[in-house]
């Protein structure tokens, strides 16, 4: 199999291409899929506060750093701050929370989450009487300048955005000191992003691609939506390269030179999501693969 090649950041730090995502990982098999995962030879796993599971991802680190398996500088670790600790003097708490759970000195990655600001508080979803999300009048552009001190102050390597479209990019690009150095977006077949793709390459942002798999346990998906991974037109693409619908989707996102996170917590499929580098897809199969593009979003921060 050939060596995965990292992706080169615009501060020229390097990321695996792939990750392990960890989001809806249960604290009970976090644990034993983060060490999965670095057995089978992933050296990047993404994590999130909201993701209420970075304790128990950094015990798995703990156990492999422990076991001389891996040494910190080995492993790229992402995590994200979340909506209610936008406001700047919130922010190296929230980063040293995670760092605390997590058990590390400093992260690889650290990105804001979303956009939007959230009211401040213990409540991590505050939401009025008609469920709609209270907001905080902080600008992320304010939030990205207390991220700026994080790197001078050495907590964490590299800076980035997620779930950022280009106007937002544009504003944190206005005033960065510290270049954004990564953009987290949802992107498969249904929702390829080629523009906003386009975009990042062409101001140096690298893209990772998040639900790559069309996150089929994602919370409120309907029984009745469309499931990327049975696609007829994606199996049969797999038939052609030998290989399963999985490792097609995530090749697809590795071909298109993004950063690719697929999250399971079963071994054999972390295993079969990591056996991708003995093939490639053609520009062909890239073409006809993006044609199932139909604006299919599965993930949205709600109102
Ligand atoms: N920045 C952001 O806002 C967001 C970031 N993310 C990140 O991206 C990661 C990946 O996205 P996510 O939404 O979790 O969804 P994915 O597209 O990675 O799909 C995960 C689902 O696919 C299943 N699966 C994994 N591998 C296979 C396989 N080979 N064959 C069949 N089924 C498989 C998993 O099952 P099982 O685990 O049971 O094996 C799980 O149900 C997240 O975990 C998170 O780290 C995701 C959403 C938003
Ligand atoms: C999964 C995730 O990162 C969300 C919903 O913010």
């Amino acid at each position: 199999m050939a060596a995965p090649v990292p992706v080169i950041f615009n501060n020229g730090r390097t990321c695996p291409v792939i990750g392990l995502g960890t989001w809806k990982s249960k604290p009970g098999e976090v644990t034993q899929a983060v060490k999965d995962a670095i057995d089978i030879g992933y050296r990047h796993v993404d994590c999130a506060h909201i993701y209420l599971n970075e304790k128990e991802v950094g015990d798995a680190l703990r156990a492999k750093f422990e076991e001389g398996k891996i040494k910190r500088e080995d492993i790229f670790i992402t995590s994200k701050l979340w909506c209610t600790f936008h406001r700047p003097d919130l922010v190296e708490e929230a980063i040293k929370t995670s760092l605390k759970n997590l058990g590390l000195e400093y992260l690889d990655l650290y990105l804001i989450h979303w956009p939007q600001a959230f009211k401040e508080g213990d409540d991590l979803f505050p939401k009025d009487s008609e469920d709609k999300f209270i907001p905080s009048a902080v600008d992320y552009v304010d939030t990205w300048g207390a991220l700026e001190a994080l790197v001078e102050k050495g907590l964490t390597r590299t800076i980035g955005l997620s779930n950022f479209n280009r106007r937002q990019i544009e504003r944190v690009l206005e005033v960065a000191k510290i270049k954004p150095a990564v953009l987290q977006i949802e992107v498969h077949p249904y929702l390829n992003q080629e523009k906003l793709f386009e975009f990042c390459k062409s101001r140096d942002i690298a893209v990772t691609a998040y639900s790559p798999l069309g996150s089929p346990d994602r919370p409120g998906a309907a029984p009745t939506a469309p499931q990327l991974l049975q696609d007829p037109r994606l199996l049969a693409l797999a038939d052609k390269h030998s290989k399963t619908t999985a490792q097609i989707l995530i090749r697809y996102a590795i071909d298109r030179g993004m950063i690719v996170i697929p999250k399971s917590v079963t071994r054999s499929r972390i295993q079969e999501n990591f056996n991708v580098f003995d093939f490639q897809l053609t520009l062909e199969d890239i073409k006809q693969i993006s044609a199932l593009e139909c604006n299919g979003r599965l993930c949205t921060m709600g109102e």
